[in-house]
């Protein structure tokens, strides 16, 4: 692997051995920094996924959160996500040379050849007005993946991008190529608004068009998937009309 990127000019980097979880040390550094720094660990005790979900984090895969102090609402804060789900599709690109391998999962999962090498999970906080702080954490199965078994019924089957790419990765080299690409697309986000991260996510997004489920809490709908509005909801065409649902579990 010899993809050679700037490293983002202004932006820290914190390299932990281990660590409980990269969110968790963003969320006690955040009084204490000014400005975007990646924190990188070898390894997590108590990673964490969405919806509270363990996220196993043994040596080898990348355990990264990006600690940022955004000027925004919560609103536009959120979008974050997708601009980290464009990064990290970029970055697996530039380091297999596989475009078509990767799609985008709403909301914010990456697969390759349909399976979850990627997770994301955004947390926020901070006193006063606003948000204080930003911490954009991901997750990638570099070497390894849980087995199937260990993620929910229904959930798409973890992979990692060594055994079906036959590529191998450092974490430190992965991030080297996924922090420049998130600074493009934050710097995109911050002059353009979501218009053009809407556009490029939609043209990368798996099952656009199908019929999918999604899950909030306890209730399941089923319906054809139809595009992300200008929010980032996702919009399910059902046969009483199209709904917007600006968070859930999707299944397909
Ligand atoms: O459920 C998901 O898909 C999101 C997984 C996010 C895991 C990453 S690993 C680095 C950061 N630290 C954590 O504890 N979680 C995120």
């Amino acid at each position: 692997m010899s993809v050679k990127a700037e490293w983002p000019a202004g932006v820290g980097r914190l390299v932990l051995p281990t660590v409980d979880s990269t969110n968790a040390e963003a969320q006690r550094l955040a009084p204490h920094v000014a400005g975007p720094v990646w924190i990188l660990a070898g390894e997590q005790t108590a990673g964490r996924g969405r919806r509270a979900r363990p996220w196993a984090s043994p040596r080898g895969n990348f355990y990264a959160t990006l600690l940022m102090q955004p000027k925004e609402g919560a609103d536009v804060v959120a979008l974050r996500s997708f601009a980290a789900a464009l990064a990290l599709r970029e970055a697996f690109v530039a380091v297999t040379g596989l475009p078509d391998a990767f799609a985008l999962k709403w909301p914010n999962d990456v697969l390759l050849n349909g399976g979850k090498v990627a997770g994301i999970l955004l947390e926020s906080g901070g006193a006063g007005q606003g948000v204080g702080y930003l911490a954009i954490g991901i997750g990638v199965n570099l070497i390894g993946a849980p087995e199937v078994s260990a993620v929910e019924a229904g959930a798409v089957p973890p992979v990692s991008l060594l055994a079906e790419t036959g590529v191998r990765v450092a974490p430190e080299a992965f991030r080297d190529v996924l922090a420049p690409a998130f600074a493009r697309w934050e710097a995109v986000l911050v002059t353009q608004g979501f218009a053009p991260l809407r556009a490029e996510w939609l043209a990368h997004a798996a099952r656009l068009g199908e019929v999918i489920r999604a899950r909030t809490g306890t209730l399941e709908r089923q319906g054809v998937f139809e595009t992300i509005d200008v929010t980032g909801a996702l919009m399910l065409r059902q046969p009483q009309g199209t709904i917007a649902i600006p968070a859930a579990d999707v299944f397909f």
